[in-house]
């Protein structure tokens, strides 16, 4: 008995600090419908927009996807009215160009959820990557996602249901931590999260809620050619993270969406990166806040060894390249 006081007088401390978190958490709480209501996807026509678009459409949302390919498109459009029977509104734009993409969000009408996808990944070294490559990366992923939220914004605020809106990017762990061969990838995924905490202090008198997706590898047709030209270093320190199917990847993001929840991590280590890199971040919900304050200090520790891993890979390699 004597043994065990200490231990019950610890026992309030957990309790205490789930009870102030529970208050404090912001921005509070929050679920976003879909039912009914319109889905705006950009990059919806292949990979991981393409797998949300049949989830959203399933779900009874009404769909609108916008890509370049305008064959692609309308592949994907009939695919989704196969499956599930909706007729989805494509849109052909380049997110590069903001007088296109505005004219295509303001004939595909007020959004309810928008979902900035679009991505291009071309991994090599910087030292061996051309700055066009670099630039072509940052405008597509980053400028882009500019383009497609500054037009979007004041459509999204007119609503006329009041509901819940959302605006989701889909990141990638690349854009939690910096892996070799990513230089502009990360900086473009990184770049996106700067911007996202940002904007949801912005938007949320409008109750328009921000989330961030943070999927590893998924097996889509961006990644099947990504993999053909990706270096070994990157293919090995991208293996720590199980990859993912598309369509798993959509159901994490979907939830999340709907959860309203900021960070949105989609596997196991995915959860792990989340806490470890959970800097300032809102987080909504007060459980896993707890589970942030509670692991952040272990979990870095976690993190030192995946580097030390990490650099042993680069040390060996460089080593094994010197022999040959
Ligand atoms: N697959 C993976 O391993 C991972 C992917 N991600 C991220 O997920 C997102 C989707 O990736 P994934 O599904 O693999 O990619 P895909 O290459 O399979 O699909 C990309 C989509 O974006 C569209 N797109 C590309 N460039 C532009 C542009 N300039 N303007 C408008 N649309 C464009 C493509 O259509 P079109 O070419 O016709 O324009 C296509 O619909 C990306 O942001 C990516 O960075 C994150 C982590 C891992
Ligand atoms: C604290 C402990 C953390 C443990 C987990 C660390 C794992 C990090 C793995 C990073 C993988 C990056 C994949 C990028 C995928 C991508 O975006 C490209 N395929 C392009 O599309």
């Amino acid at each position: 008995m004597v043994i065990l006081l200490p231990f019950l007088l610890l026992l309030p401390l957990p309790l205490l600090l789930l009870l102030l978190l529970y208050f404090i958490v912001r921005p509070r709480p929050v679920r976003i419908p879909i039912k009914n209501r319109h889905v705006f996807i950009t990059g919806g026509s292949s990979g991981i927009g393409l797998a949300l678009a049949h989830r959203a459409a399933s779900q009874g949302a009404r769909v609108s996807l916008l890509a370049r390919s305008l064959k692609k498109l309308e592949e994907a459009k009939e695919s989704i009215r196969l499956s599930s029977g909706s007729d989805v509104s494509i849109f052909s734009a380049d997110v590069r160009d903001y007088d296109v993409v505005e004219k295509a969000i303001r004939d595909a009408g007020p959004i309810d959820v928008l979902v900035v996808n679009q991505g291009v990944f071309v991994p090599r070294e910087l030292e061996k990557q051309g700055l066009d490559e670099v630039k072509f990366m940052l405008d597509v992923n980053l400028m882009g996602s500019f383009n497609v939220i500054k037009a979007a914004l004041p459509l999204m605020k007119q609503r006329i249901d009041r509901l819940p809106a959302s605006i989701a990017l889909i990141s990638s762990q690349a854009g939690q931590v910096g892996i070799y061969g990513y230089t502009a990838y990360s900086a473009s995924k990184f770049g996106l999260r700067g911007l996202a905490e940002a904007l949801q202090q912005e938007v949320i008198a409008d109750d328009i809620h921000v989330s961030v997706v943070f999927p590893p590898d998924t097996d889509t047709p961006g990644f099947e050619k990504e993999t053909e030209v990706r270096p070994e270093l990157t293919n090995i320190l991208a293996g720590s993270s199980s990859s993912m199917t598309a369509d798993n990847v959509a159901k994490k993001a979907l939830d999340g969406i709907q959860s309203g929840s900021f960070i949105v991590p989609c596997n196991f280590d995915g959860h792990m990166l989340a806490i470890a890199t959970a800097g300032l971040s809102p987080q909504r919900s007060f459980w896993m806040a707890f589970i942030e304050v509670s692991f952040a200090g272990v979990l870095r520790l976690v993190a030192l060894f995946f580097q030390w891993n990490w650099y042993r890979c680069i040390e060996h390699w460089h080593a094994k390249k010197k022999d040959t």
